[in-house]
C-alpha cells in the first residue's frame, strides 16, 4: 500500500524519487492511517503535520495516546519507511488529513529514529496465522521531515506556508483503499475456491450410513442437504472471480480517465469497490466456516487446512474498512442517484437500472414455472426490482424523517440490507453477461451457466423476504424457484469435482490432508497425527508429576 499511495498521491517528482527505491528494497514502507482511536473515521485521524516556515518543514507529532498510528502492516518491526496520514495545519489552520513520507528507522542499523517510538502490537486471532505480519504501533515527538515529503499530487503547501488545493477531487486521497479494495474481490475468490476445493473433494471420498443390506455407504456429496449447503458456495466462488475480474476492468478503466482527469467514474468506482469488497469477504469468510462445518470433525484438525484459513481470512471484513461502513457509503451513493430521479438525470454505469424505476417499481415477475427460472430475464428483472424497490422505500422513509442525516442513521439497518441488494444484482449480472460470451471447453459454458443460476436462485431463496416484501416475487414464484434450485443441485453434482479440479491448486498451495488431489484422505491423515509433537513420547510429560501421584492417592482411597 506505501507504493500505490506514492503512486497516487505523488507527484511525478516525488514518485521518480521514491518508487524506485522502493522497488529495489532499498527501502522498506508500509501505510500508516489508522490509529488506536479511529480506524474508520479517517477524518477523526489525530496525528498532526504542522509546517514550519523557519526550516520549511513539517512537524509530525502524536498529541494523545489514541493518536498512536495502529494495525498498520509491516510498521512493527520491518518497515523503514511509512506514508503517514495526518491533520495537515498550516498558518494557524487545520486542513484536514493529507499523507506524508516518514522515515521511521536508520538505513544503517534499522534503529527508530529520534522520536519515533515503534512496537508490534502483540498476537492476533487464531493459531498464529497473521502473527507473522508485524502489525505495529507508532508514536512520533515533534519528529522533522522537508515540505518535499508531503505527498503534493492533490495540494501543496509553498515554501511561505500557503495551502494550496490542486483541481482534482479531494476523495483521490482515497484511492489507494479503492485499488486494495479492487483486489480484495480477487482475493475472496480465491480463497473461498480454495475452502470449496477441500470440502468439495472429502465430500466425495467420505462415506456415511447407506444401504440396510451391508452395500456401500453413502458418499456425503450425494446427500442433498450436503449439496445445499456446499454447491452454493461453489457457485459463489465462480461469481466472485467473474465479478472480481470486471471490477478490475473498472478499476482499470477508472485509472486511465484520471489520468486525463475525468473524475466521471469516480462515485461508481467508491460503490463497487466498497460494496463489493464488503459483500464478498462476509459472505467468503462465512463460507469457510461452512465448509469446515461440512467436513465434520477432521475439518477442525489444522491439517485440514481450514482453520488456518479462516483465521488468516477473516480479519477482511475489517482491514481496507469495516464491511458495514463500508456498504453505508454505498447506501449514500444509492440515496443520492434515487433522489436525483426526480430529476431526470439517469443514472449510469451499475446505477442504471434505476433509470427505468417506472418500470420496475410496477413490474410483475412473469415466472410461471420451475423452468421459467432459467431464464435469465427474469432473474435479472427480479434483483432488479428488489434492489430498486428497497432503495426507494429507504428514500421514502427518510424523507419523512426531520432532517435527511437524521433519517439517514435511523434507517441504517434498512440502509444496508439496500445496499447489499445492490451489489447481489451486481454479481449476478456480472456473472449472467459472463455465461452469454464465448466459453472455449466442450460443456464448460453449460456448467457455468448451472452455477450462475445456483448462485442466482440461491440468492433469491437466502433473502426471499426482500423479494416478498418489495413484491418483487409471489411466494409461488418463490417456491419455485427453491424447487428449480433442487433440480439444479443434481445437475452440478456429476462436476462438482471437476469443477473444483478447474481451480488447479497443487496439493501444497492447498495445505490440507482433506483436500488431497488424489482423495487419499485416511493414510494422510493417520500420518500427520504422528507429527504431533504430543506424539514423541509414548508417556506423556507430566505423568510422573500430576498424574501418578493423583492415580495413587485415588487407589488407596478406594481400598480404605
Ligand atoms: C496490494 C493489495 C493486494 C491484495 C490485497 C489483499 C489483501 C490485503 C491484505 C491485508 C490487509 C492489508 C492492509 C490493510 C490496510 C488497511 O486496512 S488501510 C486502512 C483502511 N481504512 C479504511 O478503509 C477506512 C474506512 N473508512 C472510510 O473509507 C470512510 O467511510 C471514509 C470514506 C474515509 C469516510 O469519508 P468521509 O469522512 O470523508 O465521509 P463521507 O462524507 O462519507 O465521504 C465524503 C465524500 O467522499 C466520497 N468518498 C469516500 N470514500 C471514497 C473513496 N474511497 N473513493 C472515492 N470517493 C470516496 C464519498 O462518497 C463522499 O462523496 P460525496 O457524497 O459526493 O461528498
Ligand atoms: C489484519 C489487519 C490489518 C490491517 N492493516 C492496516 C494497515 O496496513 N494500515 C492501516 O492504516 N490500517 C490497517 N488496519 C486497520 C483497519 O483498516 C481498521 O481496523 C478498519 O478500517 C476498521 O476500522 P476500526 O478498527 O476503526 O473499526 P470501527 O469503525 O471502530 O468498527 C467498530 C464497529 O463500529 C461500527 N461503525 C463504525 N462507524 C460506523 C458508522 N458510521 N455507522 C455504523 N456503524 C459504524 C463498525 O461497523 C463496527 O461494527 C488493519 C486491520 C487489521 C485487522
Amino acid at each position: 500500500m506505501f507504493v500505490p499511495a506514492i503512486k497516487g498521491q505523488g507527484t511525478e517528482e516525488q514518485q521518480k524519487k521514491w518508487l524506485p527505491l522502493a522497488y529495489k528494497f532499498q527501502i522498506i514502507g508500509c501505510y500508516a492511517q489508522t490509529e488506536l482511536g479511529h480506524g474508520s473515521n479517517v477524518q477523526g485521524l489525530e496525528t498532526t503535520a504542522t509546517f514550519d516556515p523557519m526550516t520549511d518543514e513539517f512537524v509530525i507529532h502524536s498529541p494523545t495516546l489514541t493518536s498512536s498510528k495502529w494495525w498498520p502492516g509491516g510498521l512493527g518491526k520491518a518497515s523503514t519507511h511509512a506514508v503517514v496520514y495526518a491533520r495537515l495545519i498550516t498558518e494557524g489552520k487545520d486542513y484536514g488529513i493529507h499523507g506524508f513520507i516518514v522515515q521511521l528507522r536508520s538505513l544503517e542499523d534499522h534503529s527508530p529514529l529520534p522520536g519515533v517510538t515503534l512496537g508490534d502490537i502483540g498476537g492476533k486471532f487464531g493459531s498464529g496465522a497473521y502473527n507473522s505480519m508485524d502489525n505495529g504501533v507508532l508514536r512520533f515527538d515533534h519528529v522533522r521531515i522537508p515540505r518535499d515529503q508531503m505527498l503534493m499530487r492533490l495540494s501543496q503547501v509553498t515554501r511561505e506556508g500557503k495551502y494550496v488545493q490542486s483541481d482534482v477531487p479531494k476523495q483521490l486521497l482515497y484511492g489507494t483503499m479503492v485499488y486494495v479494495r479492487q483486489s480484495i474481490v480477487a482475493d475472496a475468490s480465491k480463497a473461498l475456491s480454495r475452502a470449496v476445493c477441500i470440502a468439495v473433494r472429502y465430500s466425495a471420498i467420505r462415506k456415511q450410513f447407506g444401504s440396510q443390506d451391508g452395500g456401500p455407504e453413502t458418499q456425503v456429496l450425494n446427500y442433498r442437504t450436503q449439496q445445499s449447503r456446499l454447491f452454493p458456495l461453489l457457485a459463489s466462488a465462480y461469481a466472485f472471480r467473474f465479478v472480481g475480474d470486471w471490477l478490475n476492468w473498472l478499476y482499470t478503466d477508472v485509472t486511465q480517465k484520471l489520468e486525463v482527469k475525468d473524475y466521471s467514474t469516480l462515485q461508481e468506482a467508491h460503490a463497487c469497490t466498497a460494496g463489493l469488497k464488503a459483500v464478498t469477504t462476509s459472505a467468503t469468510a462465512d463460507a469457510i466456516e461452512e465448509c469446515r462445518k461440512l467436513c465434520g470433525g477432521h475439518g477442525y484438525l489444522n491439517s485440514s487446512g481450514l482453520p488456518e484459513l479462516f483465521a488468516v481470512y477473516v480479519p477482511a471484513c475489517t482491514y481496507e474498512g469495516d464491511n458495514v461502513v463500508l456498504l453505508l457509503q454505498v447506501a449514500r451513493i444509492l440515496m443520492k442517484t434515487v433522489s436525483q430521479l426526480t430529476s431526470g438525470k439517469q443514472p449510469v454505469g451499475t446505477m442504471a437500472y434505476m433509470g427505468k424505476v417506472q418500470h420496475l417499481m410496477q413490474s410483475k415477475c412473469a415466472v410461471k414455472t420451475a423452468e421459467d427460472w432459467l431464464n435469465p430475464a427474469f432473474i435479472q428483472e427480479a434483483f432488479e426490482a428488489r434492489a430498486l424497490r428497497m432503495a426507494v422505500n429507504c428514500a421514502q422513509n427518510i424523507g419523512q424523517a426531520s432532517n435527511q442525516e437524521e433519517g439517514f442513521y435511523e434507517r441504517s439497518p434498512d440502509l444496508l440490507e439496500a445496499a447489499v441488494a445492490h451489489i447481489q444484482l451486481i454479481i449476478v449480472t456480472k456473472f449472467i453477461e459472463k455465461v452469454h460470451q464465448d466459453i472455449p471447453g466442450h460443456g464448460v459454458k453449460e456448467q457455468l451457466q448451472n452455477l450462475c443460476n445456483v448462485y442466482a436462485l440461491y440468492t433469491l431463496h437466502k433473502h426471499l423476504g426482500d423479494f416478498l416484501a418489495t413484491g418483487s416475487l409471489t411466494p409461488k414464484q418463490g417456491a419455485l424457484a427453491n424447487e428449480q434450485l433442487g433440480k439444479l443441485y443434481a445437475q452440478v453434482r456429476p462436476n462438482a469435482v471437476a469443477l473444483v479440479d478447474a481451480f488447479n491448486y497443487t496439493d501444497h498451495y492447498l495445505g490440507s490432508v482433506l483436500g488431497r488431489y488424489d482423495g487419499n484422505v485416511y493414510p494422510a491423515l493417520y500420518e500427520e497425527a504422528w507429527k504431533d509433537p504430543l506424539n514423541e513420547t509414548v508417556v506423556p510429560e507430566g505423568y510422573h508429576e500430576y498424574l501418578r501421584p493423583l492415580l495413587k492417592q485415588q487407589l488407596k482411597l478406594s481400598r480404605l
